[in-house]
């Protein structure tokens, strides 16, 4: 499943990242590509050092934690810390897979979800667009500014070269309570399908049953 979220950050927090992003040292995105993926890497990304970006990714990690789409979709049990990159007239990062296990400073974690939050206005900018692969063919993403798009991170993706202007981006990558990605799809339509009987009826028999199904499969399900 790939699902774009509209709207993830507040707008004043969406400009205040763009102001840091606008004003702060960037390094060569190769730095933290795996051996094959730096091969085709042509970005740039802030300094995660600097105890700028270091708070703007801690208040963008709590805004997704406290997201409730992307809590259902995702159901992280680990993040790896967002890195902010920017891709200027030129840059691309041509077709790879991302990393099966990847550091975090507490421990390794298995990527399940790879996300990207686009944090600039789609036309300032040409090319640019992130291509998954997928079974359905090429889906390619470019999307508003503060919108995010979730895929697995099992499959073969690219940023397209931006032509004109410069891309700016968090990606991050999470581990799922739920290791299965058709599992993981079950248990957010359940979700969604309660949420939904709950704001047309309120808390019916329906809904009951509903949320006594997802808390078992749950159970049947979930690592934590
Ligand atoms: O910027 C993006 O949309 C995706 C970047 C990417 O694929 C990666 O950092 O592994
Ligand atoms: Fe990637």
């Amino acid at each position: 499943m790939i699902l774009c979220i509209d709207q993830v950050i507040p707008t004043p927090l969406l400009s205040r990242v763009q102001a840091t992003l606008a004003d702060t040292t960037y390094r060569d995105g190769r730095e933290t590509a795996g051996w094959h993926a730096r091969t085709v890497k042509q970005n740039e990304q802030a300094d995660g050092r600097l105890p700028q970006v270091v708070r703007l990714r801690k208040e963008l990690e709590s805004t997704l934690q406290r997201h409730p789409l992307f809590q259902m979709a995702a159901r992280p049990r680990r993040m790896k810390p967002l890195m902010f990159s920017r891709y200027q007239e030129g840059m691309s990062y041509g077709n790879h897979v991302d990393d099966a296990i990847m550091a975090t400073p507490e421990e390794a974690m298995r990527t399940d979800l790879s996300f990207t939050l686009f944090l600039n206005d789609p036309d300032s900018y040409t090319g640019g667009e992130l291509v998954i692969d997928t079974t359905a063919g090429e889906q390619t993403y470019k999307l508003p500014t503060g919108a995010l798009v979730l895929y697995p991170s099992s499959t073969l993706h690219r940023v397209d070269p931006v032509t004109r202007g410069q891309r700016l981006a968090a990606v991050g990558w999470a581990q799922s309570q739920v290791r299965d990605p058709q599992q993981r799809e079950i248990l957010f339509d359940l979700d969604t399908t309660r949420r939904q009987e709950f704001e047309a009826h309120g808390k019916t028999r329906t809904f009951d049953m509903l949320s006594k199904s997802l808390a078992n499969l749950l159970r049947m399900w979930a690592e934590i």
